[in-house]
């Protein structure tokens, strides 16, 4: 039985290509055995949470959805869905969530909005956590190619001057990130601070080992290196294909998914 059509805004260039690549996603990893379910931050998630609704009212009742920061819990809340948090749903069945920037092997930047403790924490307890992105976040070299702003670090407040010391040391130029609209630093969802650390290629190029020297630095909360988590990651192209790339190296270029079409969920 084919479904009518979806009656959806329709969109350009790489919000388009956004939109396909986060319901590609959903329809591969969000299936009707998926109840506990983390939604991520950034741009291309509000595209996830459109095609969960689109799954329907009956599957989703029974859903409980995990947010990692402000952002998607708002988008969790004002769609209707059931909000639920990782500290009485430490086993996640899937997250999704965006990036910064993702490598070859599928590590990533991210933090990048802010929220990258509660992402890591939510990636870490998802049996299948999902990078969705545009392409501008697929990344061929070593992370820091694109995203040069550097690695996002979130420190307690009252250490950040020793942690930006210590950053230095270890071969950062650390930058204490500053609010926008705000006079003074950036305010984590967890009441931190929050500094960019660009490294140079030959230590982003050891995205691991960068990472635990700079976890064990005291004051250092998390940090938006995201290593061996990802199971998969869809990209949006400028030219409205997908590119879909898996852990075990597996990459699919031109993939066309025609977002007009109900879900069919697995
Ligand atoms: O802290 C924010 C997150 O890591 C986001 O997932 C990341 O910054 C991507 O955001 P956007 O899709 O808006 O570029």
């Amino acid at each position: 039985m084919s479904s009518a059509p979806l009656q959806l805004a329709s969109l350009s260039g790489v919000e388009a290509a956004k939109r396909a690549a986060a319901y590609a996603a959903v329809d591969a990893h969000v299936g009707r055995n998926d109840r506990i379910i983390g939604i991520g931050s950034g741009s291309t998630v509000p595209y996830v949470v459109e095609r969960i609704v689109q799954q329907g009212k009956d599957l989703n009742a029974s859903r409980i959805f995990l947010p990692t920061g402000f952002q998607s819990k708002e988008l969790i809340v004002s769609n209707g869905l059931q909000l639920g948090d990782v500290d009485c749903h430490p086993i996640i069945d899937v997250t999704i969530d965006g990036a910064d920037e993702v490598d070859p092997a599928l590590n990533a930047i991210k933090g990048g909005g802010a929220c990258h403790l509660r992402e890591k924490v939510l990636a870490e307890a998802a049996k299948n956590f999902i990078v969705v992105a545009d392409y501008r976040k697929n990344s061929n070299g070593v992370l820091g190619t694109s995203w040069t702003q550097g690695v996002p670090v979130e420190a307690a407040e009252f250490a950040y001057s020793k942690v930006m010391r210590d950053l230095t040391k270890l071969g950062g130029k650390p930058v204490l990130r500053m609010g926008k609209a705000k006079a003074g630093p950036v305010v984590t969802d967890n009441g931190n601070f929050v500094i960019d650390a660009p490294f140079p290629p030959e230590q982003m190029a050891k995205p691991k080992e960068l990472l635990q020297q700079i976890k064990l630095l005291t004051g250092v909360i998390e940090v938006g290196l995201f290593v061996d988590c990802a199971k998969a990651a869809y990209f949006g192209n400028n030219d409205g294909t997908i590119t879909i790339k898996t852990v075990d190296g597996k990459v699919q270029e031109n993939v066309t998914f025609d977002v007009s079409k109900a879900p069919v969920v697995a």
